[in-house]
């Protein structure tokens, strides 16, 4: 067979990648690029939908030609991606109106608080499974609408299109043909009905959105189009999407109802398969669709977490204390503990189970003996503490104790942290041979829908653990770490108590 491989695109929010892997689920190239991060202002965070595009193309061409292919041996591409973050752009020209509003802005947090105060939260989680913040698609897409000149009256006229980076990235490779998105990435903009799979009309009626501008929803598993691009002498198959997080609850063959992973990667993301229902949090962990294959459509629980990796770089970019994000555990591991230092990294706000738009990062308990390496280590620690609250928050709704947390994305290589969290959950850690989980996930999504692969349990065998991390602190220390930590997130709530 020419077609020997699924070339799967990873946009994160840090970086492009493409990966190329073979049947046996082997990673045969990888291409990455960061791309740069656009701070206009405090709370804001935006990208270039052109960096997006081309770090994307460029790494494209790199993984083919690391391997010496071309289209001809790819037989489908997945495409996964930083999900929620919102690129409006014009339907004949397809330049987009405005940089793309990244799902860590918090520009729109008083608007939500507003809709909170008109008592809409509740209908809007009944039918999306989201809680209303500033994380989600659709108050940024009302604001560029309401803030970039000439915007609004071209999307009544359907001259707009909106998209997540699934679509931008669809519309790119197809060169405009095709204005498509998955069930996984829609049911995260706050327009998409769970329940119905739809859009939802009276959620686009409420944010003043034209259906016009929606792309058609489709499964996560189909052929949406053929690519057009330059890249690819021939039309290669676009056959698998889904918002990476989706995609690496997949990769990691999270298929059966109880299973859960967790990506630590800009953000942290914790999901539980919850199979063919969604189950409504009362700890206020979102409902989300993972993923919709050969018809059927399985949900998920969501602990999302903004920041995680995300504070590595303010290390490395913001303090300048480490050169690379891989040299924040060298840097830690020189001291034995933090030195009672806490660091919560809400750089973004605080994300599930808090829910504060409004939260900032507070370092706490620092002396004249704190030195970079206390705070890099309670830096990795804070991000080990938040999966920590939503591992228990999970733990209440599904009423299951989670006994194994399968591990993957950027920061889940550093040893340091995974053995962290081994010894705060008292659980197993268990990082696979392949940690490029969410560009797996896409992967399989795409070779499904082809059949270069045949079925589920097929793919299913591929999963194998690299390393398997178990508690090692003694158990007697936990309890006060905790209530540490707890203390210190009541010091943020307590600062930042949801008034700008
Ligand atoms: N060894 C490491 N220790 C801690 N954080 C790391 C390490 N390597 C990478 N990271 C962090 O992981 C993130 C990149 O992970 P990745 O899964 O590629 O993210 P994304 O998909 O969000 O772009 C970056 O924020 C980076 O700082
Ligand atoms: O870019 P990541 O991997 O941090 O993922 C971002 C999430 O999709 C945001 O919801």
């Amino acid at each position: 067979m020419m077609e020997k491989y699924i070339l799967s695109l990873d946009q994160g929010t840090s970086s492009s990648r493409a990966i190329v892997f073979d049947a046996a689920g082997k990673v045969c190239s990888v291409a990455q690029h960061e791309f740069p991060q656009i701070f206009p202002r405090s709370g804001w965070v935006e990208h270039d939908p052109h960096h997006i595009w081309s770090s994307q193309a460029s790494v494209i061409a790199e993984a083919i030609s690391e391997i010496n292919i071309n289209g001809k041996n790819i037989a489908a591409i997945g495409i996964t991606n930083q999900r929620e973050t919102t690129i409006v752009w014009d339907a004949e020209t397809g330049e987009p109106v405005y940089n793309a509003i990244v799902w860590q802005d918090r520009r729109t947090s008083e608007l939500c608080d507003r809709l909170r105060g008109d008592g809409l939260e509740d209908w809007i989680r009944q039918k999306t499974g989201l809680i209303v913040d500033a994380y989600f698609s659709a108050t940024k897409i009302k604001w560029i609408l309401d803030n970039v000149q000439g915007a609004r009256k071209k999307a009544e006229d359907g001259k707009l299109r909106f998209g997540t980076v699934d679509s931008w990235l669809v519309w790119k490779l197809t060169r405009g043909e095709v204005h498509v998105t998955d069930v996984t990435n829609a049911s995260r903009t706050m327009l998409f009905n769970i329940h119905t799979m739809q859009w939802d009309e009276e959620l686009l009626g409420l944010f003043g959105i034209p259906v016009s501008m929606m792309p058609e929803v489709k499964s996560s598993s189909e052929i949406y189009g053929y690519t057009t691009t330059t890249i690819f002498a021939h039309r290669v198959p676009i056959a698998g999407i889904a918002g990476d997080q989706q995609a690496a609850l997949f990769g990691q063959m999270c298929v059966e109802p109880g299973a859960v992973k967790n990506t630590y990667g800009t953000g942290c993301f914790l999901l539980m398969n919850t199979g063919d229902r969604p189950i409504f949090s009362s700890n206020r962990l979102l409902t989300t669709v993972a993923w919709q294959l050969d018809g059927k459509v399985s949900y998920a629980l969501e602990g999302s977490i903004f920041v995680a990796g995300s504070v590595v770089q303010w290390l490395r970019d913001g303090l300048k204390c480490i050169s690379s994000s891989a040299d924040v555990e060298e840097l830690a591991s020189s001291v034995p503990d933090t030195g009672g230092v806490y660091f919560v990294p809400a750089l973004t706000g605080l994300g599930a189970p808090y829910w504060n738009q409004y939260a900032r990062g507070v370092i706490s308990g620092i002396s004249r003996g704190t030195t970079a390496a206390h705070i890099a280590r309670a830096a990795l620690e804070g991000v080990a503490f938040q999966v920590y609250d939503i591992v228990k928050a999970m733990e209440r709704d599904s009423q299951l104790p989670i006994t194994e947390l399968k591990v993957d994305g950027g920061a889940s290589a550093n040893n340091l942290l995974m053995q962290f969290q081994s010894d705060i959950l008292r659980t197993k850690v268990l990082r696979p041979c392949v940690t490029e989980t969410t560009a797996l996930g896409a992967a399989y999504l795409a070779g499904l829908a082809v059949g270069f692969w045949e079925n589920v349990p097929q793919i299913r065998s591929q999963w194998a653990v690299e390393r398997e991390f178990l508690p090692e602190l003694s158990g007697g220390y936990v309890p006060g770490l905790i209530s540490g930590w707890h203390d210190a997130v009541a010091r943020v709530l307590r600062e930042y108590d949801e008034i700008p």
